[in-house]
């Protein structure tokens, strides 16, 4: 049978094993430290990244990443995009490796597009309105899986699909995988509209909005046109910005209320992107408002009231 590593335990990690291993996958699952994995097997149970979720007693755990990657067939790797580079450093190049993270490198470059420079060359991305809370407990959800090898694709597919998680194939890298980078950022602008009380009227134009300019980044750096209106763009866009779940939603809740969400320990993927696609923005002078002022709010240069007024005061256009 296909042995599938899911690297990372955090809470999607810990929440895409239990639903495999549950489908009856092998599957195992790598946490990074020794203490934290003897708590998971103590408690079965992620208290600190999926609390209230019990973990299949039977479902293997392990900080041993060789043990995790003996004779395996696939592996998910599942941390944070500021921790991709430093875990695939560790893995065998010729692992096939399916990248979980919605953010970028440290450049600003896409994940796959660092993992390719490293050297791994059987990959693709899982991207798509994906919370752990609700995988976990076995709530229907749908993904997307993308690699340039279609053969691929199709086989991840296999592996990952289940009567609760119904997962697509595309071969538009480019575009499943930045469709799930660019809805954390206006996840937290959405939090920002909530935090505010602007209104439903409000987070439907900042959503709609940002679809455009989803699709303006996303054909600039070759996606296909329409990827942006499949689940890793509009779905992942609609989950996130309205999600009771979403991380990236608390964050712009929290500044509007004056607190730093940074302060918290835990990395948010939204806040963090939001400062490469400004330095992206202003080196290949592009037009992405929402992007950039959340990037003004986050570094105190502009009030939100001004923020407001900058994206309802520019120029009158076509829709
Ligand atoms: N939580 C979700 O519902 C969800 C769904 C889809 C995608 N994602 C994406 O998956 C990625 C992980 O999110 P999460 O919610 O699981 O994060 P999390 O904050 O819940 O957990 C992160 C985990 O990664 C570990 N980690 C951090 N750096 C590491 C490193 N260098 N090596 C090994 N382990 C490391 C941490 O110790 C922790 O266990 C993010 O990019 C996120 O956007 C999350
Ligand atoms: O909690 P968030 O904001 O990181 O979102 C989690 C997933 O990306 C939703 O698909």
């Amino acid at each position: 049978m296909a042995k599938i590593a899911v690297l990372g335990a955090g809470g999607w990690g810990t929440a895409l094993a239990s639903m495999l291993h549950q489908h009856a996958r092998s599957v195992v699952l790598w946490a990074r430290r020794p203490e934290f994995t003897q708590e998971l097997l103590n408690l079965r149970e992620n208290r600190d990244y999926l609390p209230g979720v019990p973990l299949p007693d039977d479902l293997p755990i392990t900080s041993d990443l060789n043990q995790a990657l003996d004779h395996v067939t696939l592996a998910l790797v599942v941390v944070p995009s500021v921790g991709v580079q430093d875990l695939l450093e560790q893995l065998p190049r010729e692992t096939p490796i399916v990248l979980c993270a919605k953010g970028l490198g440290a450049g600003g470059e896409r994940l796959s597009q660092v993992a390719l420079q490293m050297g791994f060359k059987t990959l693709g991305v899982l991207s798509g309105p994906n919370h752990a809370e609700e995988v976990s407990r076995g709530l229907p959800a749908a993904t997307v899986v993308a690699s340039e090898d279609e053969d691929f694709a199709v086989l991840a597919q296999s592996f990952l699909m289940t009567p609760s998680f119904r997962v697509y194939t595309s071969t538009d890298l480019v575009g499943v995988e930045l469709g799930g980078v660019l809805k954390n950022v206006i996840a937290v602008a959405a939090g920002l509209v909530d935090g505010l009380k602007l209104g439903d009227n409000a987070k439907s134009a900042l959503m709609t909005r940002a679809l455009k300019e989803m699709q303006r980044y996303l054909s600039a750096q070759g996606a296909d046109e329409d990827t942006v209106f499949g689940l890793s763009g509009l779905g992942d866009l609609i989950a996130t910005c309205t999600s009771q779940h979403s991380r990236n939603r608390a964050a712009g809740e929290k500044l509007a209320q004056g607190q730093d969400p940074r302060q918290g320990g835990k990395a948010i993927e939204g806040i963090r992107s939001t400062y490469l696609l400004h330095e992206w923005a202003q080196t290949h002078h592009a037009d992405l408002p929402i992007v950039e002022v959340v990037y003004q709010i986050l570094e105190n240069r502009i009030t939100f009231s001004q923020g407001i007024s900058i994206l309802m005061g520019r120029k009158a256009r076509s829709e």
